[in-house]
Formats: C-alpha cells, sequence, structure tokens
C-alpha cells in the first residue's frame, strides 16, 4: 500500500487502559491471545498499516507496563508506538493518550487524531483510512452501523416501551477520528456519565460528527464468547488474517 505524504500529522490513540471485568479473565482482556498475538497488537497494527502511517500511542495500565514490554518482546512486535498511563475511566485514559500527543505535536490544528479501542482488534486499516479522511474534511468523524434488529425505547421511568425507527439508529464504533484542536478543546471538559465514548465528548462541546460506514466485523471483545467469534471473523477479514496464527 503506498504511503501517503501530506501536511498534516496523523496519530493514533489505542486505548487498552482498562481492566476487562465482563471478560472476567485474570488478564485483561486486550492482552489475551487472538491467533497467535495479543488483542491490542491486532489494533496498533492495522494502524501502522493504515495509508497514513499514523504515530501511535498505546494506552496501557501503568501496572502493565512492564508486562507490556515483555509482550512487544515475546512476540518480536517492532511497531513503533509510545506507551501512556490508563485512568480509572475511558474518559481518563483518553486524555492521558492526548496529552502525550500533544508533547509530540508540532501544530494541533494541522493534526488528526483517531482514538480506537485496543479491544477492537479486526479493525481494517481502509476503515481507519476512511475515517482520517472525512476528519480532514469535516473535523469529526466516527464509525458507525445501522441496527439490523429492530428497536424500541424504553421511557425514563422503564413502565413503557415504544417502536423507534431503526433507519435512525446508529451503532458506534472505533476509530473516531478529529481534527486535533477540536478534541483537545472537548477533553478539556468534565468527565460526565454521558460520555460512552469520543463523539458523545465532542458532540457536548458543540460540534458535529460526520458518521462513516463501519463493519460489523469491527466487534468490541467484551464477553469470553466475543474472542472465539473475532477468531471465526478474522478469517474473512482483511484487518487480520490467518497468517496470523501461531
Ligand atoms: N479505564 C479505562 C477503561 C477502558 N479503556 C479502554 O476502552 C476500551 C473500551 O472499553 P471496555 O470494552 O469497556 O473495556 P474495559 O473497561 O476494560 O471492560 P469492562 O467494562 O468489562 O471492565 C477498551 O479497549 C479498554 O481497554 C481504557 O483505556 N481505560
Ligand atoms: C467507545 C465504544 O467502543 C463505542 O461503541 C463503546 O462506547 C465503549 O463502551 P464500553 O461500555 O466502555 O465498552
Amino acid at each position: 500500500m503506498a504511503k501517503v505524504d501530506n501536511m498534516q500529522e496523523h496519530y493514533a490513540i489505542v486505548v487498552g487502559g482498562g481492566t476487562g471485568t465482563r471478560m472476567g479473565s485474570d488478564t485483561p482482556k486486550q492482552f489475551l491471545p487472538l491467533n497467535g498475538i495479543p488483542v491490542a497488537m491486532h489494533a496498533i497494527r492495522a494502524f501502522h498499516n493504515s495509508k497514513y502511517s499514523p504515530q501511535i500511542v498505546v494506552v496501557i495500565p501503568s501496572a502493565q507496563h512492564g508486562y507490556w514490554s515483555e509482550l512487544c518482546e515475546k512476540y518480536n512486535f517492532d511497531i513503533p508506538h509510545v506507551v501512556a498511563s490508563g485512568g480509572k475511566s475511558r474518559f481518563e485514559s483518553v486524555k492521558n493518550g492526548l496529552a502525550a500527543v500533544q508533547l509530540r505535536c508540532t501544530d494541533l490544528s494541522q493534526s488528526l487524531i483517531a482514538v480506537h479501542d485496543a479491544a477492537r482488534p479486526l479493525i481494517a486499516p481502509t476503515l481507519i483510512d476512511a475515517t482520517f479522511d472525512q476528519a480532514a474534511r469535516y473535523g469529526a468523524a466516527a464509525l458507525a452501523i445501522q441496527s439490523t434488529n429492530s428497536v424500541r425505547l424504553k421511557s425514563s421511568n422503564g413502565l413503557k416501551n415504544n417502536a423507534y425507527p431503526r433507519q435512525q439508529v446508529y451503532l458506534m464504533q472505533t476509530p473516531q477520528t478529529f481534527n486535533g484542536v477540536i478534541l483537545s478543546e472537548s477533553y478539556k471538559l468534565d468527565e460526565d456519565n454521558a460520555f460512552t465514548d469520543d463523539a458523545s465528548v465532542v458532540e457536548k462541546k458543540g460540534y458535529p460528527i460526520t458518521l462513516v460506514d463501519g463493519d460489523t466485523r469491527n466487534i468490541k471483545i467484551t464477553f469470553p464468547e466475543d474472542l472465539r467469534i473475532a477468531a471465526i471473523l478474522s478469517g474473512t477479514y482483511s484487518g487480520c488474517t490467518p497468517d496470523d496464527t501461531q
């Protein structure tokens, strides 16, 4: 794939600062093997293979920085990246990753920053490229897929539910990619329970979000069965190939 040379600086913050409670494993899910290498390494490699070759910041809980170094050595993982410390929430982890980007970036207004869950190993480089392209045009772009199930909305007291037009419902994925000024201004907001992804933070700051077609295979590893599903999907998806099998 030809690499692109333009005036903008491209960055990726891969957030792997969580503990993976729902996975129920002592080892956080981002370090568990998928097709022979840790889940997070698949995500990092996809960014490395993006035509924009972003500089990569990987957010890891500070207690596991040594473990991450050991994993990189064990798997001969030599994709250049900087390690930042995880926070108590995803919001805090992104903030820490952003601080690491800001230390390196010469002009935030000329930068594009993609934020991606380390727990989404099957992301395809072409989708990463698409979010960089749309963020360059519109400032804020996030992957999303339409619901294929019918949708009902519950009332706030939970007593009633009503059918809702599913064509208006989008399920958010990552990466979510932003102009550097937009992302850094937005992450100065106080943390809020309503912030479930980066788009919700940026939107609260007043910026519109452009939706980019995601892929149902870009799953987030959340529960144990997701690792098995990812292993099956990886055989059919360019983001992660069976060549990774150990
Ligand atoms: N304090 C946190 C919490 C989450 N994340 C990252 O955000 C992504 C999405 O979060 P989620 O799937 O909820 O991961 P966990 O918080 O680890 O999982 P759980 O909620 O089951 O504990 C993951 O890559 C996770 O590592 C993070 O960087 N820092
Ligand atoms: C950021 C995210 O992956 C977009 O779908 C999602 O909101 C993370 O949610 P989680 O409950 O923290 O896993």
